[in-house]
């Protein structure tokens, strides 16, 4: 197993011509804020939750579930290998039922890392090859450390030419059984590998135990969410040494379950606060939670702002002036291409820390991110573990995305105080927040009271 990140194609290698997309022009915020947005359910809940259902040994239902390219990926997935999954009488209550899994079927990940990294372990305990391929993005996407601990408790895991693979496309040949056992895993480049294999563990006969050997480990919260959502399925798992989990072997519960607002994709719409100035509130805001949005009112505070919980609603109030700050975002990089255009319009220089894993996300981020802020005329530099950014005045042009929908969101975000930026291919945050844009202008126009949101 390797803990290097794989090298993405260089950010010019993915980008659509200039020419073929001359963007959503992002609106200038003209005046204080003074919204309320409502926020879809999380990816990352969403995501496990559908495959804990799909394993359980009843039929269960999300609430509150996310629609969006990712959601709709794992649904689809999950339905190629066997199990039931039917709509309600809104598309966010997901009826689940689980059934044998079935191979010889095709699942198409994206650029879904829940979907790419969670399901390969569920593929092994179907009856037939499963193939695995997504988006070319996807393909450079690490892979590695998921599929080479599935093969040391037993699994086939083949490229085309019957090799060993080390990125997609791949097929995992179930056999309806995996044995189990414990695993040693370098998950540095990705939390999600330590995820993918908990979350299948309880069905595999001995259970598993998992042991990271790598360096670091990034996005705790999430590995913390996944054995949260176990536990509540009734799984039993013990996290009480530093880097080793153990799942017990058993079933999975069927639940009925709400789903939480995504608060990664809450953090745009509430930095919006900070820029225009004026006030965002973001009701449904859980008082605990596992999501690594749960940083987000100390790190906004850091840049100056005002946040408040009352009851479930988070309130953040800017004044359009935004400090520099040292921000280590070892545990929610997720939140990171938000933080680093905030950086790119604060009073003083910043540094981001802690997020290498970002190199093999949507995709290589702390490049995009640098390429995407200089080219408005910001400075913004990669070190090795993140960026330093010193605010430089900026002026429009196109922001390029990279089929990211986090650059997209980050754009958008420039776009508030920047005139002329346009946003590379917007739909892009279809991944895992459909209608985004039309939702921002809907902020941007909401008055007090407003109801901004979906
Ligand atoms: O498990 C999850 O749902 C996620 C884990 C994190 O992945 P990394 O650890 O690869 O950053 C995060 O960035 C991603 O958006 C979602
Ligand atoms: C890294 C992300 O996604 P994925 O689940 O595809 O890894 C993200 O949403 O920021």
């Amino acid at each position: 197993m390797t803990s290097a990140v794989p090298p993405h194609p260089a950010p010019s290698a993915t980008a659509a011509p200039e020419a073929r997309d001359d963007g959503w022009a992002a609106p200038l915020a003209t005046a204080p804020l003074d919204a309320t947005v409502e926020v879809p359910g999380s990816k990352s809940l969403t995501n496990r939750l559908l495959v804990l259902a799909a394993l359980a040994d009843g039929p269960g239902t999300l609430r509150g579930a996310l629609r969006s390219r990712d959601a709709d990926l794992m649904i689809g997935a999950l339905r190629a290998l066997g199990a039931g999954i039917d709509e309600g009488d809104d598309p966010s209550t997901l009826r689940v039922t689980p059934r044998a899994l079935r191979g010889d079927v095709d699942v198409d990940t994206g650029l879904a890392g829940t979907v790419m990294r969670f399901l390969p372990p569920v593929a092994a305990l179907a009856d037939g090859p499963v193939r695995f391929d997504g988006d070319p993005e996807a393909r450079v996407r690490p892979m590695l450390p998921v599929l080479a601990a599935l093969r040391s408790i037993g699994v086939r895991v083949t490229d085309a030419d019957g090799d060993s693979p080390t990125h997609l496309p791949f097929t995992v040949h179930g056999t309806g059984r995996v044995a189990g056992g414990a695993v040693d895993v370098d998950a540095s480049a990705s939390s999600q590998f330590v995820s993918a294999l908990l979350l299948a563990g309880a069905r595999f006969e001995r259970g598993l135990t998992l042991r990271h050997i790598g360096t670091t480990l990034p996005s705790l919260p999430h590995i913390d969410m996944t054995v949260a959502t176990l536990r509540d399925a009734g799984v039993e798992v013990d996290d009480s040494r530093d880097g080793i989990w153990q799942v017990a072997p058993g079933p999975v519960a069927p639940r009925d379950v709400r789903v939480e607002p995504d608060l990664s994709n809450a953090a745009p719409f509430l930095a919006a606060a900070l820029v225009g100035g004026g006030t965002v509130r973001v009701p449904g805001w859980p008082v605990r939670t596992t999501q690594p949005g749960a940083l987000l009112p100390d790190l906004f505070a850091r840049l100056g702002a005002e946040c408040s919980l009352d009851g479930d609603v988070l309130t953040v109030s800017g004044t359009g002036e935004i400090r520099g700050a040292d921000l280590d975002l070892h545990a929610a990089g997720e939140l990171a291409p938000t933080f680093a255009v905030l950086a790119a319009l604060g009073d003083s220089p910043s540094r981001l820390r802690g997020i290498a894993h970002l190199r093999g996300h949507e995709t290589d981020r702390l490049a995009a991110l640098a390429r995407e802020i200089t080219r408005l005329g910001g400075r913004a530099e990669e070190t090795r573990d993140g960026l330093v950014i010193t605010p430089r005045p900026l002026h429009g042009g196109l922001f390029r995305t990279y089929a990211d929908h986090r650059m997209a969101t980050s754009a958008a975000i420039l776009g508030l105080r920047v005139p002329g930026v346009r946003v590379e291919n917007v739909g892009t945050t279809a991944k895992t927040l459909p209608g985004f844009d039309a939702m921002w202008e809907r902020m941007l126009g909401a008055g007090a009271g407003t109801e901004g949101g979906a």
